[in-house]
């Protein structure tokens, strides 16, 4: 579902992690792990096809829901309105299961500009579940997040698994996933040699 091979990422013009390989079937899961600035972020921005790789090769892409550090809402749209639009744009209809996954019914006609980060965060990763893709990328996905959210959204997570999806994730944090989620320490792939050239394309 999600196969990277040798894969190396930068950011302006500055190599940040090499050698990166890792593949996930259906119902895996991968934690990225690595100190602040490490490239957790560079990678899953390569993985997701908003920047491209510096070497190496990145299969699956088309089978990515990405969710970084911005949740992407329409701010004048409500909140089954924000993910009526992702439906559509993914082509799904279903929005019912995603609002009563991140507990947001009682929100539904609520500006997603007028929700508190915790509940802007909710509803960003609720778009997670109109997408109908099977691999989930998620940066940071329990930033803003009180304790009874962290829970809603690591059973998202393993429902997900359990339906055949699949994630990577960069946390800080134990989502108490299980045993089975794999860890991988972007820290032993810190890039070593400068960049040749000056692409600042990455910015
Ligand atoms: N827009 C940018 N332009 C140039 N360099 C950047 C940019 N954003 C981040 N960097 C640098 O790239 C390196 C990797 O950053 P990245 O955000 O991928 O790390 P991270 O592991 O996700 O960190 P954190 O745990 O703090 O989120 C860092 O040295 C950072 O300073």
């Amino acid at each position: 579902m999600l196969e990277l091979i040798d894969v190396s990422v930068a950011r302006g013009s500055v190599p940040v992690l090499e050698g990166v390989s890792l593949a996930l079937g259906p119902g895996e899961a991968l934690v990225l792990r690595g100190p602040n600035g490490s490239g957790k972020t560079t990678l899953l921005r390569a993985v997701a096809g908003l920047q491209p790789a510096l070497a190496g090769r990145i299969g699956g892409q088309e089978n990515v829901a990405y969710a970084g550090h911005a949740d992407g809402l329409k701010a004048s749209l409500s909140v089954s309105e924000n993910l009526r639009f992702w439906a559509a744009a993914f082509g799904t209809r279903d929005i019912s299961t995603a609002l009563v996954a991140y507990d947001l019914s009682a929100l539904e006609v609520r500006w997603a500009g007028n929700l508190s980060a915790g509940q802007k965060r909710r509803l960003g990763l609720a778009r997670l579940l109109v997408t109908g893709r099977p691999v989930w990328v998620l940066d940071e996905p329990t930033v803003s997040l009180d304790a009874a959210s962290v829970a809603l959204f690591a059973a998202a997570v393993r429902a997900h698994l359990a339906q055949g999806g699949a994630a990577l994730i960069a946390t800080h944090i134990d989502l108490g996933l299980g045993a089975e989620v794999g860890v991988l320490d972007v820290a032993r792939h810190r890039a070593r040699f400068p960049a040749a050239s000056g692409d600042e394309a990455f910015l």
